[in-house]
């Protein structure tokens, strides 16, 4: 059986996309590390299986269900910047009716709109603040607020050039408050709003942009700022997105693109565990 396979970003946050509408193919964790391993794979943050919610017996209002995974092959609930490039990809295909429809996530389900010059935007449900922890980067410890949005971050607000913060090393954090792992986001407000950000994302490590990070990012400077509703541009090493919390609500709109599509080498996938 021919394995299709796309690749795509979102403000450089890379994706290898799978469509199996079906949900036959058999995507180990083995098999997304090895896909995302930028050696021995095609290199990627994550893998985005495009597969109908039917098939894969998860609920959803939508027809398709953007099936995520982490580059370490661990499954996570949301991701901002693929569900983006999902959504395009549905447009693109010829696999959805119009540019507004609803793509399930295992953190529920998430309204795009696919705009005509190829940028998305998505509904990415509530950014609800959790409580306050610390993230310690190189020894030394950053105050943070946590926010999920669908899934687990810590946002620090710091003083100093995030473009300087040492994240060769993995971040340590409060494995108590966070059982699950988590997101960890470095913050400098700059002027007019605008927000710089660098992440480390669990089961990836240093990515160049997370969706669901920038929108936590927006919800903790405003929540530090003592409100909930705001609008920001949040600028990324890979580079821009706009971001809207607004009564409870939070949207994420940037680009997505597509670089490659192409088909796996059957004996590499059945090598893989
Ligand atoms: N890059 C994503 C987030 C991917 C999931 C994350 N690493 C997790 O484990 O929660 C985004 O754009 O939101």
């Amino acid at each position: 059986m021919a394995i299709e396979f796309l690749k795509g970003h979102g403000t450089q946050n890379d994706f290898v996309l799978l469509p199996d509408p079906s949900g036959r193919l058999e995507l180990t964790p083995g098999r997304v590390a090895a896909l995302c391993d930028r050696q021995r794979g095609l290199g990627a943050d994550g893998v985005l299986r495009v597969a109908r919610a039917e098939a894969l017996g998860l609920p959803s209002a939508g027809e398709w269900f953007m099936d995520y995974r982490n580059a370490d092959g661990s499954v996570a609930e949301m991701c901002g910047n693929g569900m983006r490039v999902f959504a395009r990809y549905l447009v693109d295909a010829g696999l959805v009716d119009g540019r507004e429809f609803v793509v399930g996530s295992r953190a529920g389900d998430r309204p795009v709109v696919v705009h005509p010059d190829g940028s998305v935007t998505v509904e990415m449900g509530p950014a609800a603040i959790t409580g306050a922890s610390v993230s310690i980067v190189d020894g030394r410890h950053f105050s943070g607020v946590a926010v999920n949005v669908g899934n687990p971050h810590l946002v620090s607000i710091v003083d100093e050039d995030v473009r300087e913060l040492d994240l060769g090393l993995p971040p340590r954090y409060d494995t108590d408050f966070f059982p699950e792992g988590v997101n960890l986001e470095f913050v400098n407000p700059l002027d007019d709003g605008l927000l710089r950000m660098r992440v480390y994302e669990r089961g990836v490590g240093e990515t160049r942009s997370c969706g669901t990070g920038t929108v936590a990012a927006v919800a903790a400077a405003l929540h530090q700022a003592g409100t909930d509703t705001g609008e920001s541009i949040v600028e990324i090493p890979g580079g821009r997105v706009t971001v809207v919390l607004r009564r409870g609500q939070s949207t994420l709109t940037g680009p997505a693109e597509f670089v490659a599509r192409g088909e796996l080498y059957e004996a590499w996938w059945d090598a893989q565990q």
